[in-house]
């Protein structure tokens, strides 16, 4: 490369040789991009480019648009193919070199008052020791090269049109940024680098910068994870420290319901004594376990929380159990409960107090998730509403339990229930032949659990020998799918718990056709339960629907004025 001349115009001219090609730039540049003033100016090379191919010199001229100029300020391209330059011959490696000069050209008007002597960086495939490159150049330049078959150089106007940077990235990094890093600093002054051409493309922070930030990053990790872990067991009762628990609930809790309600039971140490079965057995209804599905409306992986603090807090009794009803939306409401950083909750149905009593105490609490000093531990298992004994065992656990059921209207329940066993027993008989012990004398089956569960009432009056009404929660399942942030606000006021869950975790999912939660607690992704909520209901013959109204409504009147809630299913 050689650059002469003085006033206007700067000649150079630069022979590039690869392998197989050799290609040679000739032009000149405005005086002025070497003055101090340059900056201010503006100018573009201009020359020609030839190369050798097949043995026939071809040229292409080049020329640049004149940048200083209002039509092109801030033109893309340097030098830019002329007409002279549209050639059917493929590119080869020397003149992607060539292309390359180009960008050199333009960091070379705008930077340096003495041009340094110019190094290309080999086209690519070409880094070859800068010794067999010299020894290659007079043959090159002789021109008589053959074209290397095997080339896969872009073309010289795909180079072109390019980005002049984007050609230089061909080279390897570390050479470019070494070749770079020496033209541009080499002791000269670089007055002015244009603010396009270097702005760009701001230079990669150098390696040991990163290494120190990157450092610094894993130490910051390694504090905050030592902190966390030590803070685990303290932490916990710190107000308004949202993951780590609040230990606040009381305090949260409306005036009327801290006054009015239970506060949420002591947590319980297990007494020896008590960690022995206390009766065997346990008359559940026909049908009434939920068979749920272990995954995913029982997840019962720990979230990352759950793992994180599972070297610390204790298992505790539930101090709070959803105790039915089946197919009321039982799996919803501990689901969108579990949002809340004060609830933990075990993910399957323990089925304790129904079918593993005698499996005592301490098999129940082992089932049951760490907490640490104001969490609620809670389970749902919604055939306990409909077992004779589980309200008197689960007062014999603690009478301060509280009991949440959910309920839905009755026939709507009784059609779920219907559903979720034809989906497992496809050639059970259908609903309506099912529903009548004698359809024409208009006889409602009763002991078809599908139906029983839905004599809320009846069930009722079982629980209020146990524990008084203000103990027991009543979720409406319609409600719940209507409104759920509105039924959640009930349930945490009535377990003590701050207000966390609201609005702005739910969002309705068309696809679904229920509302679905924004963040699942532990994934942070939005969750919606699993295929088996929600699924189709069979066409029940409307006449039979009916019938079936009339036979729960008397019930549900009595329902309504046991609780004292009106649930609008008449
Ligand atoms: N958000 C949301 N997503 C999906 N499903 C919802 C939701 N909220 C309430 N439901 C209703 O819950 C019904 C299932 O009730 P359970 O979870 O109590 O069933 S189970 O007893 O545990 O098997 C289920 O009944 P089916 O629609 O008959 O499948 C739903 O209607």
């Amino acid at each position: 490369m050689a650059l002469r001349g003085s006033g206007r115009w700067r000649d150079l001219s630069l022979q590039v040789a690869g392998p197989a090609h050799s290609a040679s730039v000739r032009g000149s540049l405005p005086a002025q991009f070497f003055s101090a003033s340059a900056g201010k100016r503006r100018g573009c090379a201009q020359g020609s480019v030839l190369w050798t191919a097949r043995r026939q010199p071809r040229r292409a001229a080049v020329r640049c648009a004149p940048c200083g100029g209002a039509r092109a300020r801030g033109c893309g391209a340097l030098l830019a193919p002329s007409a002279a330059s549209r050639h059917r011959s493929s590119p080869r490696p020397a003149v992607a070199a060539a292309a390359r000069l180009s960008f050199q050209l333009r960091l070379l008007r705008a930077t340096c008052q003495k041009p340094p002597p110019l190094q290309l960086p080999p086209p690519p495939g070409e880094e070859q020791p800068q010794k067999q490159q010299q020894q290659r150049r007079p043959r090159a330049r002789g021109g008589n090269k053959p074209n290397h078959p095997a080339s896969r150089e872009p073309s010289l106007r795909s180079l072109l049109r390019r980005d002049p940077r984007h050609v230089l990235s061909h080279a390897p990094r570390r050479a470019r940024g070494q070749r770079m890093g020496q033209r541009l600093s080499g002791g000269r002054s670089c007055l002015d680098v244009p603010g396009r051409l270097l702005q760009q493309q701001p230079p990669p922070p150098p390696p040991p910068v990163r290494r120190k930030l990157a450092l610094l990053f894993a130490m910051l990790c390694v504090w905050l994870y030592m902190f966390l872990y030590s803070c685990a067991g303290s932490c916990a009762a710190a107000p308004g420290l949202l993951l780590l628990g609040s230990g606040s609930r009381a305090a949260h809790a409306p005036p009327a319901l801290a006054a009015g309600s239970v506060g949420p039971p002591p947590r319980q140490r297990l007494p020896a004594a008590l960690a022995t079965p206390l009766a065997a057995g346990g008359e559940t209804a026909e049908g009434a376990a939920s068979q749920e599905e272990r995954s995913p409306e029982a997840p019962d992986a720990p979230s990352s929380i759950s793992t994180f603090f599972s070297g610390s807090g204790s298992k505790q009794l539930p101090q709070a159990i959803i105790i039915g009803v089946k197919k009321g939306g039982t799996r919803a409401l501990l689901e969108f409960l579990r949002v809340h950083p004060d609830v933990r909750a075990v993910g399957a149905e323990p089925h304790f107090f129904d079918r593993s009593y005698d499996k005592g105490l301490a098999w129940y609490r082992d089932l049951m998730p760490r907490t640490l000093d104001g969490q609620i531990t809670m389970e749902k298992t919604p055939s306990y509403f409909v077992t004779r004994e589980a309200p008197a065992r689960i007062s014999a656990m603690s009478k301060a339990t509280k009991l949440i059921v959910v309920v839905r209207d009755p026939v709507t329940r009784a059609v779920s229930d219907y559903t979720q066993t034809l989906s497992k027993r496809p050639d059970i008989p259908t609903f309506e032949s099912l529903t009548f012990r004698n359809r024409s004398a208009g006889l409602i089956d009763t002991s078809w659990s599908a139906i029983q569960i839905g004599l809320y009432a009846k069930h009722l009056e079982h629980w209020l020998r146990h524990f008084p009404l203000r103990q027991m929660l009543f979720v409406s399942g319609e409600r719940l799918i209507r409104d759920p942030a509105g039924e959640l606000g009930r349930v945490q006021d009535f377990l003590g718990l701050k207000r966390i869950i609201s609005d702005k975790h739910f969002y309705f999912n068309q696809t679904k056709g229920f509302p679905c939660l924004k963040k699942a607690e532990g994934s942070g992704r939005p969750h919606c339960l699993g295929k088996t909520k929600g699924r189709p209901h069979p066409e029940i013959e409307r006449e039979v629907l009916r019938r079936l109204r009339d036979f729960y409504r008397p019930f549900n009147r009595k329902f309504y004025q046991m609780t004292g809630q009106d649930f609008g299913w008449d």
